[in-house]
């Protein structure tokens, strides 16, 4: 135990991104997991929030709306974009990851007309599998769950398009987006990925992989802040006939004329459907400033050392536990532990200052954030875990 508490230290000591916890407000005397499902807030957010209110809303009142806010669901795509591997032009800002999953799958069946199966990986989390079935109800399609890892076997020239998760919510494991993609398109199907949990937390790389339509949630690694607006990507050889079918007004390709007959806009803003939430977005914009500068392969790099040292603790001071998440380079930043009394380990973890999540039936997630999870903080969740475990 010593040697880890050195260990951990010395990890600490080390890491290049050390310094990024300091733009984040944190209590030191929690230890926070959960950045997976809501980030944790970069300081600077809250005073740009208030200026905003003061200044655009409350100073420049309705100006606003041609002074910048109009088009900031493009303008914060466009810094998005790098982050997912996105060539300019195709990521926008908008919605919620449901919404956007709605738009783009009715808007994949129609890119993949005379196809009648939208596929769905097995796993994921619910909102897509929900989604997906109205979305097929609507379209004519039909539903089928397949585990991720068999698509290759499963895509067949019905298939229109398959929504993978990159990274699997329960168990952390990364799905191999290149292969996957690949095996889709030899079979003629269109790949969406959910980005969820991987967007923040390790590369992404939409246009390198031939990635047709993405969606992430901007509230994780992001740390947008809760219900962040969403994104959805759309690969350029599809813009020009990417039909959604949330087609309200902001999409048009001239919302100001207000014209009877809807046009879609030419570039990625016709992924937009109503007015933006522009508070939202905008905590979300002052929040994406923690990544300038930031080497995605040092946060890789981060991602993973903190899930092997969580192994390395888990394996020195748990008895036996099983871990659901895979030990090798195939998984995100998220340590999955089996417990059968979960939704109780949880909440003594929580009261003992440890927070991570339970997600059912046995599941207790702990969340890596490469800019502010500290080596430390991950001997204090498996030493709390262990000292449980003992009673
Ligand atoms: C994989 C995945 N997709 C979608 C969502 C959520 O979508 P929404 O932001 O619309 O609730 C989540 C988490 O909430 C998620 O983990
Ligand atoms: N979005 C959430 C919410 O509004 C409340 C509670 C949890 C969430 C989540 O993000 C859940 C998350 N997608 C998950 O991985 O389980």
């Amino acid at each position: 135990m010593t040697d880890l508490v050195a260990e951990a230290a010395a990890l600490d000591a080390a890491d290049p991104l050390a310094h990024k916890r300091n733009d984040f407000d944190l209590d030191d005397s929690v230890a926070y997991f959960d950045g997976n499902s809501l980030g944790a807030p970069p300081k600077h957010v809250a005073g740009r929030v208030a200026a905003v209110v003061r200044e655009e809303w409350g100073g420049r009142l309705i100006r606003s709306w041609s002074e910048g806010w109009w088009e900031a669901p493009e303008r914060v795509g466009g810094r998005i974009a790098p982050l997912v591997g996105a060539a300019p032009g195709q990521v926008v800002v908008a919605d919620s990851t449901s919404v956007n999953l709605f738009k783009a799958l009715v808007a994949a069946t129609r890119l993949n007309p005379g196809r009648d199966e939208i596929l769905v990986d097995a796993d994921t989390f619910p909102t897509d599998g929900y989604i997906a079935d109205e979305a097929a109800r609507l379209t004519g399609c039909t539903v089928r769950r397949v585990v991720a890892e068999d698509l290759p076997d499963e895509v067949s020239e019905r298939t229109a398009v398959a929504l993978v998760n990159h990274v699997d919510y329960v168990t952390g494991r990364v799905h191999d987006m290149a292969a996957l993609t690949g095996a889709l398109h030899g079979a003629g199907a269109l790949a969406l990925w959910d980005l969820c949990h991987s967007v923040g937390a390790l590369p992404v790389e939409l246009d390198a992989t031939g990635v047709d339509l993405a969606v992430g949630c901007t509230y994780k690694f992001l740390n947008g802040g809760p219900g962040a607006p969403a994104f959805l990507y759309v690969a350029t050889k599809w813009l020009t006939r990417f039909e959604q079918p949330l087609a309200g007004w902001a999409g048009d390709r001239d919302p100001s004329a207000m014209r009877g007959a809807y046009e879609a806009h030419a570039g990625i803003a016709r992924g937009r459907a109503g007015t933006p939430d522009i508070l939202s977005l905008l905590a979300l914009d002052a929040a994406l400033d923690v990544w300038d500068g930031v080497d995605r392969g040092l946060l890789r790099e981060k991602g993973l050392a903190l899930g092997d040292f969580f192994f390395r603790c888990a394996d020195e001071l748990l008895d036996g536990a099983t871990i659901a998440t895979p030990r090798g380079e195939d998984r995100g930043h998220q340590i999955s532990v089996i417990d059968d009394d979960a939704a109780k380990t949880m909440a003594a973890l929580i009261d003992r200052g440890v927070i991570g999540d339970f997600r059912p039936p046995n599941v207790l997630r702990f969340g890596l954030a490469p800019l502010y999870t500290t080596y430390g903080e991950v001997l204090r969740a498996v030493t709390t875990l262990g000292e449980l475990a003992e009673g």
